[in-house]
Parts: structure tokens; C-alpha cells; sequence
């Protein structure tokens, strides 16, 4: 099947394509068709069925093909294969439902700041509104754009946010769900034929998670790092990036006013420097406060006109007069804005900038056990890169109501689809090469655990955050955590010292060692199950907490 040939052959034959409309032709398209609400403030606001509130990892696959599989991570339980036949019946499927619609939405972007790699991205779709969220999150294509080494290979995507498979012809050859249907919903890649589907999932972080993996796999192959994180720099160009599982806190700690964002979620590491794959952010809404996440407030709810405004809320609590209660979960904890970066009060405009001084991981322990801030040496690094533990949160992915420990390596795993030793060696060979510091935040539970304890206010993080990135945290005193291998500040600027150790601030010290122990033991079996024949350095295997 030549998949790119039909794709666009609807777009040239279809009686009513609105081909990259501007973005009030957009904005004003959704409205009109009642794609979404204009809000008090001028925003859209939209809410999508529950099964398309957050990703769906084990409705997301991709292509197993000769020319591409032996990059790939097989044994990775979130790249699940799919048959080239099976995607050519979604494919063709999913096009004779486009052909039907009354109108079709076209746009041309990039993904990628650094034009030397941006990739062209063409989005065919029903709705206005996943346009509109191209043009938020997308970038326009630049004039050099014929520098690109993907000029000449662009990508297709596919949306249908609303329609849903036929199961009556997929038995068997999707998903078999717990009542024994097969499943409707599929967010496939092809990377070799250089497509992609979005079948009945309306979440928007089902169309960005689905490219950035598709850079996460063309980017390693032309030797440039993709990393699932924030960046922002100081006035003296000093660049820091934030790198953390969902809900860690990279889009929140990254936007603030005294550093000029990059991005919030995605970017590429080259021998250029550092560049932002995209050009907006998708925030999370939930709790939302304006006095402690202003930035990302003012970006989403100031007052405009709707035409020019174009920031889309997805799932929040509204009221019939047009205003929102960012603190009601009753839709779900996962309610987003995206908007475009330039709402933001201090961004970089180019999106790129210098090798990267400081790297902070980012890590929400719901144990409550790991220090809220340590500075990791070179093999300490790689270890937690490889780890990745976080605590997943309620929403991001459907099916997660409490926290849950889980690891994620590069702090990013659904996303990252080649061999691990691809990222990790190139994360390595550079942060040696750019003398990078590396530090770890929690951003989670100190007092105890989740319901016990309560997470970490952001202010506090902030004042951490800062100090590590001023260099205030590079001279003075450490202390070892022995149960974790970290090095914990007996110091922190602006920071009540008896909360840098976490055992401090639990009442009951028993449970508090009993509940290191046990986290540090499942590091240990998890670094066993997951790199135990994988050669990794003595050195790095070592930092490993319960080794
Ligand atoms: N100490 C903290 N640091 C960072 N975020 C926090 C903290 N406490 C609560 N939060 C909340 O946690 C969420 C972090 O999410 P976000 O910044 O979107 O993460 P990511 O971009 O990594 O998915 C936000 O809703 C934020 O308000
Ligand atoms: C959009 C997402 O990214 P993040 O939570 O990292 O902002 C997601 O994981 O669905
Ligand atoms: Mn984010």
C-alpha cells in the first residue's frame, strides 16, 4: 500500500479541505462547529469522552517491519508490535471515514527548533480543534527548511479523535479488552513508511506523545539525543534542563520569570546544542494555583479576544458563565491547557540554545523516602537515567487512580523506542563531554507517604531548584544516604534544614526506615530484571540503591 499517496490523494480530492487555515480561521472553524466553548477569558474549552482523558500505553503501537525492528526494544512492555497488515486495514479505514466527513482540516508544521532536523509533519484530520492543537504545539515550517535531513522524508498523521474502529473486523489483530471485545481504539507509528494514526482517542497527548516517539526513534540514527524534558536558561545563557516522568513537575518548574523557556516536554541534543521539538506547552491544570504557578495561569486564563486567543482547556470543571474550578477532579485529575509558548512572560524565541550546564531529574517519590535535593556524580547519573523512578499519578495514563512506584528509563519509556544502550551511551559520552552537573529533585511526598505526608510545596522545590542551578548547592557540606547512595546538602538556601532528610520530618522513624528499605530493594530487583545481562559498568550497577 503506498500509504503517503492516499493520504494524499483525499486532501486533493476532498470538496472540502480547510488546507492550513490560519489560526483564527481555526479557532473560529471549532467554534462554529462546536468543537469547544469560548470561555470568560477567551479560551477554548473542550471535554472529551472518558476514555480519551489522559494516553492509552496499551492501545499505542507500532509497525513491526524488517527494515526498522532491530532498532527497537522488543522486550520493552510498552512498544507492542503490530502486523503491517493490520496497519494498512486501520490505514485504509480510517481514510474511506475521512473521505466521508464533510470537511477535513489540513496543516504543515515541523517538529524540531533546530532546522538542520526539523521534521515536516502534514496532520489530516475532522476537527478543527486537533488542528488548532498543531498550531499550538507544532512549529511553523521555517524558510530553510530544505536544510533538513528529513526535508524530503516528511511524516503523515492521521487524526480521527472521535470515530471508533469496527471491532466487527479486528478480532484478533488489536487488543482483547477484559469484557473480551476487542479494542476501538489504536495510536499506531510506522516509522519505516513514515505514518501515523490516531484512531478514537481525543486526548491531545496521544497526537504529541505519538510524534515525539517518532522523533525519539529517526533522532538516535542520525546520532542527535532526544530527551523527555523541559529547558530553560539564565540571562547568561546558562541552560538547564528538566528531565522527569509524567507529573514530576518539568512543565511547572520550567516555566518561571526569571528564566526564558525553551519547552516544557520535548527536546534534541546535537552537537548544536539543545532545541525544543515543539512550540507550546500542554500543562497540567488540576489545583492550579495563580499565586505559585503564575506564568502558566497568566498563559492559559488572561483576557483576550477568542479569535486571537486559541489556548485549548481540555477536560477542567466550567461553569455555565465561562469561568473554570481548577480544584474540581470530578471530569479527572488530568485537565490541560495548551497553548503556545509565546503566552508565556520570558521565552527563548529561538527555542534552542547551548549544551546544557546543569541536567536536574525530577522524581515525585509517593513513598516519601527519597531527599527532596542531591547532587549525582557521573555514574550516580546513569543510574537513576536508567532507572527513571518516579511515582505515577493519577490521570496521565487511563487506569491510574493512586500513585503507583514505577520505572521508567530516561524518564521516559513508552516514549523511547530503541535499544536502551542507544540513549543511555549517548547521554553518558555527553554529559562527560559538557562537564554537565546533574542533581536530584523530589518533587513528592515528604512527612510520609501519600496520605500520610504531603507533597512537597512548590515553593520550597522552587527555592531547590534554584540553588542547584545558581551553583549555590556546589560548595557546601554534603552528607551520604546510605540506603539510596546519594549525596544529600546538609545546606540549602532558603530551605528549613531538617527537611533535606527525609527521615527527619516522618514521626515514626521505623516506618520510615522499613519504607526505604523496601523502595531500595525494588531498585535493586528492578535493575536486575532490566539490565541484570545487559552489561552494564560495575561502577554504574554499584549506585544501584539495595546493591
Ligand atoms: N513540589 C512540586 N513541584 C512540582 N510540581 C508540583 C509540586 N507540588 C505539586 N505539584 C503539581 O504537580 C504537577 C506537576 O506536573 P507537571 O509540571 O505538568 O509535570 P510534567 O510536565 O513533568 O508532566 C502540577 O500539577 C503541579 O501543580
Ligand atoms: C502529555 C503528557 O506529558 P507530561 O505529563 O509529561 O506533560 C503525557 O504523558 O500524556
Ligand atoms: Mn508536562
Amino acid at each position: 500500500m503506498e500509504f503517503k499517496k492516499e493520504f494524499s490523494q483525499i486532501i486533493e480530492n476532498h470538496g472540502q479541505v480547510m488546507n492550513n487555515l490560519t489560526r483564527s480561521e481555526t479557532i473560529e472553524a471549532a467554534v462554529k462547529r462546536k468543537e469547544a466553548l469560548v470561555t470568560a477569558n477567551g479560551c477554548l474549552a473542550t471535554w472529551t469522552p472518558p476514555e480519551s482523558t489522559g494516553r492509552a500505553p496499551l492501545d499505542t503501537l507500532i509497525v513491526k517491519r524488517p527494515e526498522t525492528e532491530s532498532n527497537i526494544d522488543w522486550d520493552s512492555p510498552n512498544n507492542l508490535p503490530v502486523d503491517p497488515e493490520t496497519f494498512e486495514m486501520l490505514w485504509a479505514d480510517a481514510l474511506a471515514v475521512m473521505k466521508a466527513k464533510d470537511t477535513v482540516f489540513v496543516t504543515d508544521r515541523v517538529v524540531g527548533a533546530d532546522s538542520s532536523y526539523a521534521l515536516p509533519v502534514q496532520l489530516l484530520t475532522d476537527r478543527a480543534l486537533t488542528a488548532l492543537f498543531t498550531l499550538n504545539m507544532f512549529r511553523p515550517v521555517p524558510d530553510d527548511i530544505e536544510s533538513s535531513i528529513f526535508a524530503k522524508k516528511d511524516f503523515k498523521l492521521l487524526v480521527l479523535p472521535y470515530d471508533k474502529i469496527d471491532i466487527s473486523r479486528y478480532e484478533g489483530r488489536l487488543r482483547k479488552l477484559s469484557n473480551g471485545k476487542t479494542s476501538d481504539m489504536a495510536i499506531v507509528m510506522d516509522f519505516e513508511k513514515r505514518a501515523g494514526l490516531v484512531y478514537g482517542s481525543a486526548y491531545g497527548g496521544s497526537v504529541k506523545k505519538l510524534i515525539f516517539t517518532v522523533m525519539n526513534y529517526y533522532l538516535p540514527l542520525e546520532n542527535i539525543l532526544p530527551i523527555h524534558c523541559s529547558a530553560n536558561e539564565n540571562d547568561k545563557m546558562e541552560l538547564s534542563l528538566f528531565l522527569g516522568l509524567s507529573g514530576t513537575g518539568k512543565t511547572t518548574l520550567s516555566a518561571v520569570a526569571n528564566r526564558a523557556l525553551l519547552g516544557d516536554d520535548e527536546h534534541g541534543w546535537s552537537n548544536n546544542g539543545i532545541a525544543n521539538f515543539e512550540n507550546g506547552c500542554y500543562a497540567k491544570l488540576i489545583d492550579l494555583n495563580p499565586e505559585k504557578e503564575p506564568e502558566i495561569f497568566r498563559a492559559v486564563f488572561h483576557k483576550d479576544d477568542y479569535r486571537s486567543h486559541g489556548a485549548i482547556v481540555e477536560n477542567a470543571m466550567m461553569y455555565p458563565d465561562g469561568t473554570f474550578d481548577l480544584f474540581d477532579d470530578r471530569l479527572t485529575p488530568n485537565s490541560r491547557a495548551s497553548y503556545p509558548l509565546t503566552f508565556l512572560s520570558n521565552i527563548k524565541a529561538s527555542s534552542t540554545g547551548n549544551h546544557p550546564k546543569t541536567i536536574v531529574f525530577l522524581t515525585a517519590d509517593a513513598n516519601g523516602v527519597l531527599p527532596p535535593v542531591s547532587r549525582l556524580n557521573p555514574a550516580q547519573a546513569m543510574l537513576w537515567f536508567l532507572m527513571g523512578y518516579t511515582s505515577k499519578l493519577a490521570g496521565t495514563e487511563t487506569g491510574i487512580v493512586d500513585p503507583v512506584s514505577t520505572f521508567s528509563r530516561f524518564f521516559g519509556q513508552p516514549f523511547m523506542p530503541c535499544l536502551p544502550h542507544i540513549y543511555s551511551d549517548m547521554l553518558g559520552k555527553k554529559m562527560k563531554e559538557h562537564n554537565t552537573v546533574v542533581y536530584l529533585i523530589n518533587t513528592g511526598w515528604s512527612g510520609g507517604p501519600y496520605g500520610v505526608g504531603s507533597r512537597m510545596d512548590i515553593t520550597l522545590t522552587r527555592a531547590m531548584v534554584d540553588a542547584a542551578l545558581d551553583g549555590k548547592l556546589e560548595n557546601v557540606k554534603y552528607k551520604m544516604d546510605r540506603i539510596f547512595h546519594l549525596d544529600v546538602p546538609v545546606f540549602c538556601p532558603g530551605i528549613p534544614s531538617d527537611i533535606l532528610t527525609p527521615e527527619n520530618t516522618w514521626k515514626d522513624k521505623n516506618a520510615y526506615k522499613e519504607r526505604a528499605i523496601k523502595l531500595s530493594l525494588e531498585f535493586s530487583d528492578y535493575f536486575d530484571k532490566a539490565y541484570g545481562n545487559k552489561n552494564i559498568d560495575d561502577d554504574v550497577r554499584r549506585q544501584c540503591p539495595g546493591k
